[in-house]
């Protein structure tokens, strides 16, 4: 029998090439709110012609990730439980009428076109259903909230699966929502649960044969919750486990950066991109403020011996930014397209970094009080209010802590514990202040960096309030008014990566 005109539609697709290497793509989700097109002809299309890829998408956002599909379903899920707000509804509404629109701006095959229209709107009825039941209920436990932010990736990846089909590429929608067995659901977050999930994810995959997959990075419903266990960016987390379970080459991080820099390049345009970075490196920065890439992956992937690349979705062809061990072989081979393997010459800091929204709180015992329950109390008191520290200084009767008070919850628990904290000694609080940090490897053996850090911020009249030195001596951090942060960033990358450093 001859094929039928779809079957040959089907069979010019363009589909993964047979034991080629495999690699993992995950795209967050205002690159694909702005990008989806050039993801899908430039990226996907062509990553197919000498690997095997698998996309894990985050949610759709067209503007900030605060505005973005997650955060929306996130205001939902509370206005379903605050009668008689019908905020949820509308929601749900707009979520449904933007996820269409995109796929009328860049469908073009009417059948496709129909089919994702009736995927989205069913998505969005069952999110609805979902919605109505905790209304009815008058709560919305852990795992329904879960339920209902992974709508958002479901319809993402229904987005990108039929758009890559309408450009030819032979793609198959991969929904995890159900990957997780509900026996182990109960309990705590494990390594070997983690474990389990990558095997579980990565024999999903397997089952797509020569098809693309498109894989939700919403995993299902996660011991406790998805968002108290992993938080935020969890899409990079199930990424992560795909790469490890399938045993990648390479999992790719796409952003809209060209990978990781030495400042941030929106507020310092000097600033270079840096193409191999250690993961302990990436972790100081992530933590100290550069968004670029969730904790957990790093930990999932190079334990595994798998590299990561940062790069940037409007130039895919740039080398981006490879994390890595710099002590370590990747499972497979060598990292592709590192000429200078995995060791960088240069012997200065990797990268500066600012972190905003900080407070200090300065405790000055009174020495009523023997020292040993000092601290000790000092930290309990902080631990009950669920406060933070980031940076601490302290001396036998005073302590000064930095604690990151982005939020106005944040802001109240300072305000409080500040009040418990008064039966030590006295207490001050400063607001408005910023971390600025520089980290490198190097400068474990290199002498002099805190010196002239400190000395050029004098120079430039920048007044530090707290000075600390991380344990794993890869960062050095001080505290300054958040009006100098800027200037504070800008200077040091101008100082510190211009010269070379004495090697001990
Ligand atoms: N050292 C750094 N290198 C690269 N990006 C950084 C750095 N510090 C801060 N950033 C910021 O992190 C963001 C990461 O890229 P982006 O694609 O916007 O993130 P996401 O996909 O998580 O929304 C960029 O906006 C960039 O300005
Ligand atoms: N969509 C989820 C998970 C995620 O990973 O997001 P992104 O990849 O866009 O940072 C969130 O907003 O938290």
């Amino acid at each position: 029998m001859s094929p039928s005109v779809a079957d040959h539609a089907q069979l010019q697709l363009r589909g993964n090439p047979a034991d080629a290497p495999w690699i993992i793509q995950k795209f967050g989700g205002t690159s694909l709110g702005k990008f989806a097109q050039g993801i899908a002809e430039e990226i996907v299309k062509p990553g197919t012609h000498h690997h095997r890829i698998a996309i894990v998408c985050s949610a759709l956002s067209t503007g900030t990730k605060a505005e973005g599909t997650t955060s929306r379903l996130l205001r939902a899920a509370k206005a379903a439980v605050k009668p008689p707000s019908t905020e949820h509804e509308e929601i749900v509404a707009a979520l449904s009428r933007d996820h269409i629109a995109a796929g009328e701006t860049l469908i073009r095959d009417a059948a496709l076109l129909e089919g994702y229209k009736a995927s989205v709107e069913a998505e969005c009825a069952r999110a609805r259903s979902f919605l109505c039941a905790a209304r009815v209920l008058d709560e919305i436990s852990p795992k329904t909230r879960d339920i209902i932010i992974g709508a958002g990736e479901k319809l993402s990846c229904l987005f990108m699966t039929t758009l890559l089909q309408d450009r030819g590429v032979k793609a198959e929608y991969v929904n995890l929502e159900n990957i997780i067995h509900p026996a182990s659901t109960s309990g705590t977050v494990t390594q070997a649960f983690y474990d389990d999930v990558a095997v579980a994810v990565a024999e999903r995959v397997l089952e797509c044969e020569d098809r693309v997959p498109v894989v939700t990075g919403f995993f299902g419903t996660v011991p406790g919750s998805l968002l108290a266990a992993v938080g935020r960016g969890y899409t990079d987390l199930c990424a992560a486990l795909l790469a490890v379970g399938i045993k990648a080459q390479e999992l790719q991080v796409w952003k809209e950066v060209d990978g990781i820099f030495t400042a941030d390049p929106r507020k310092v345009p000097q600033a270079a991109l840096i193409p191999v970075i250690t993961p302990e490196e990436t972790a100081e920065l992530t933590y100290w403020g550069a968004e670029v890439i969730h904790p957990f992956t790093m930990e999932q992937v190079i334990a595994a011996k798998i590299p990561i690349r940062v790069k940037n979705v409007t130039n895919p062809g740039g080398h981006g930014t490879v994390i890595f061990p710099a002590d370590q072989e990747p499972l497979e081979g060598r990292v592709p397209g590192t000429p200078n393997g995995l060791k960088p010459s240069g012997k200065r800091p990797t990268a500066v970094t600012t972190k905003a929204d900080i407070t200090i709180i300065n405790v000055h015992s009174n020495r009523k009080n023997v020292s040993h329950g000092f601290l000790a109390g000092i930290f309990s008191t902080l631990d009950f209010h669920q406060l933070v520290v980031d940076l601490i200084s302290t001396s036998e009767v005073h302590v000064s802590m930095a604690l990151h008070t982005d939020t106005s919850a944040r802001q109240t628990a300072v305000q409080l514990a500040a009040k418990e904290l008064e039966r030590w000694g006295t207490v001050d609080i400063s607001r408005g202040l910023s971390i600025v940090a520089v980290v490198g490897r190097h400068m474990k053996r290199m002498v002099g960096v805190a010196g002239r850090m400190f000395q050029t911020l004098a120079d430039a009249s920048v007044n530090i309030e707290m000075i600390s030195q991380g344990a794993n001596e890869i960062n050095i951090s001080c505290v300054v008014k958040e009006k100098d942060a800027l200037k504070a960033m800008t200077i040091l990358h101008t100082t510190l990566f211009l010269y070379s450093e004495v090697e001990i």
